[in-house]
């Protein structure tokens, strides 16, 4: 923007709430923004969406004074800014809720939320009950959604993925923005929890607070938003009144040429064959007598609420979570799934949609991160990159990967490209039971639809796949039947006509079908 175009955006009447006009930035060799272009008005909630890799989560961070453009102007209410720190920005009424969240572990609830603004007594020490006070009257806008641990005093290592989210979400609106940029917030949270969250939001935009969110779930962005801006490989290429578009034009403008495997396609009912798998009555901390089996070349989905018992699960038959009591049998043999190790040997992948906990080898590279599995798999100590190479290159290509090169570290990817790599990770040891634990949290749409044609090809060939997902949708398009769980217990099966959204919901919430 020009001195001249830029004195007119400040002296403008009707000046947005956040203008931001040709934004680029370059990561060394790599293009993150060419042209990131973005207006959100006062009192409304906007979408911004796009494959991943795409910029996305560059422009709120350079929004949100996180990471400085090299290009571009932003203004605020039409006054040209330039935040040189996150702290100028909130002071400019913006807050950002980060993807891989911005929370110390190792500090209560309380404290992450009212972190670098902490209430002081008198003497000047960290009024501790007020600060408890304040967070507890933030945790009660998720009364009823979240889990009891939720409290001031927690500690944040010790909850749950959905719970350290909602901490992430509250950390932001305790700082009251005029301008709440939400990325990917409701990745880890279930479908009560989400709507929550899209409440309060909506008293928010009532109250003329604006809302900027992530989202790769089109059905929420369509319920809940009023307008979206959509970015192609670092450009803005639209910008749309929600009510006045829909789903394929939005695709259409988020994949440009780019072909997306039918999500929807039919399959063959797998052959039916002795059970590969096979769990009785197995029990750990948040499993309760479940009993199941798995045939070759089936995809049988978990449903339910989130934090049922479904990951507990997956992460008991990887040996991740040992089973206390109970017997698992796979081909017909009975095994004790105590190490993850034993398990990845037997041929079992466990795919974890919480990156940031259970997948990333942080600060190692891309290929590091693609052959661990397979190193443990194949009992191999010794990396002879001239073997690995084209396997890693092959199935970090499978989901249609950005990345620079199998040596660049792996915190260089985005968020999205980050999760395919782990998918990959696991795809590369060839698994004949491969558990998915909520796998496509923050993964794009064509990306979806290349996992869906992965896992069918599989089980085509003959693996066996357990899948839990937070989306219904990909239950019901993706599985041949659907075990949904409550309180730790499978209350329902759902195939056939039966599985669809109504009997999904319905078993969820604990009525049976
Ligand atoms: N710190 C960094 N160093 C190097 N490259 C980076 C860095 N941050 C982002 N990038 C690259 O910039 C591009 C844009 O990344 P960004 O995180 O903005 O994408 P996104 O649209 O938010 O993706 P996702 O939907 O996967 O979260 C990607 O190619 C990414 O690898």
């Amino acid at each position: 923007m020009t001195p001249g175009e830029a004195a007119t955006a400040a002296g403008g009447q009707d000046a947005a709430l956040l203008d931001a006009q040709g934004v680029g930035k370059r990561f060394g060799a790599v293009v993150a923004l060419s042209d990131g272009r973005l207006r959100v008005e006062a009192g409304e909630i906007h979408a911004l969406l796009g494959a991943n890799g795409c910029g996305k989560s560059t422009l709120c961070k350079v929004i949100a004074g996180t990471v400085a453009p090299d290009s571009g102007t932003i203004a605020v209410g039409g006054d040209v800014v330039q935040f040189r720190n996150p702290r100028d920005a909130e002071q400019a009424g913006i807050a950002l809720f980060y993807q891989e969240l911005s929370l110390i572990p190792q500090l209560s609830v309380a404290a992450n939320i009212g972190l670098g603004r902490e209430p002081r007594t008198g003497l000047g020490f960290v009024d501790r009950r007020r600060l408890n006070s304040e967070a507890e009257a933030l945790i009660a806008l998720f009364a009823g959604v979240a889990g009891a641990e939720l409290k001031p005093e927690a500690i944040v290592a010790d909850l749950t993925p959905d719970l350290r989210q909602i901490v992430e979400i509250l950390k932001v609106l305790a700082r009251r923005p005029r301008l709440i940029i939400l990325d990917e917030a409701t990745a880890a949270l279930d479908g009560r929890q989400s709507a929550r969250l899209f409440e309060i939001l909506r008293a928010r935009k009532a109250e003329g607070v604006s809302t900027l969110m992530i989202s790769h779930r089109l059905d929420e962005v369509f319920a809940v938003s009023d307008r979206i801006t959509v970015m192609r490989g670092g450009a803005t290429v639209a910008q749309l009144v929600t009510a006045g578009t829909n789903r394929d034009q939005v695709v259409r403008h988020m994949v440009g040429d780019a072909r997306i495997h039918p999500v929807t396609s039919q399959r063959m009912p797998p052959a039916l064959a002795e059970p590969r798998l096979t769990a009785q009555g197995v029990r750990n901390a948040r499993v309760h007598d479940v009993s199941l089996s798995l045939r070759p070349g089936e995809i049988v989905g978990l449903g339910g609420l989130q934090g049922q018992g479904q990951s507990a699960l997956l992460q008991g038959l990887f040996g991740a979570l040992p089973f206390t009591a109970g017997r698992v049998t796979i081909a017909g043999e009975t095994v004790a799934l105590t190490r993850t190790a034993d398990a990845i040997r037997r041929g079992l992948a466990y795919v974890s949609g919480d990156r940031g906990r259970d997948a990333a080898l942080t600060g190692r590279s891309i290929f590091e991160n693609l052959v661990a599995a397979l190193l443990v798999r194949e009992k191999r100590r010794l990396v002879r990159p001239s073997e690995l190479d084209p396997l890693a290159t092959r199935h970090a290509d499978s989901l249609n990967t950005q990345y620079a090169g199998l040596d660049a570290p792996i915190g260089t990817l985005s968020g999205g490209n980050q999760q395919k790599i782990f998918i990959a990770r696991w795809l590369a040891t060839g698994p004949r039971v491969l558990l998915l634990d909520d796998p496509t949290k923050g993964i794009d749409l064509a990306a979806k639809g290349d996992l869906l044609a992965i896992m069918r090809k599989l089980a085509d060939e003959g693996a066996s796949i357990l899948i839990y997902s937070s989306e219904d949708a990909e239950l019901i398009e993706w599985c041949d039947r659907v075990l949904v769980f409550n309180s730790g217990r499978i209350v329902t099966e759902l195939a056939g006509p039966t599985l669809d959204h109504f009997h999904l919901a319905r078993a969820a919430y604990g009525e049976a079908a």
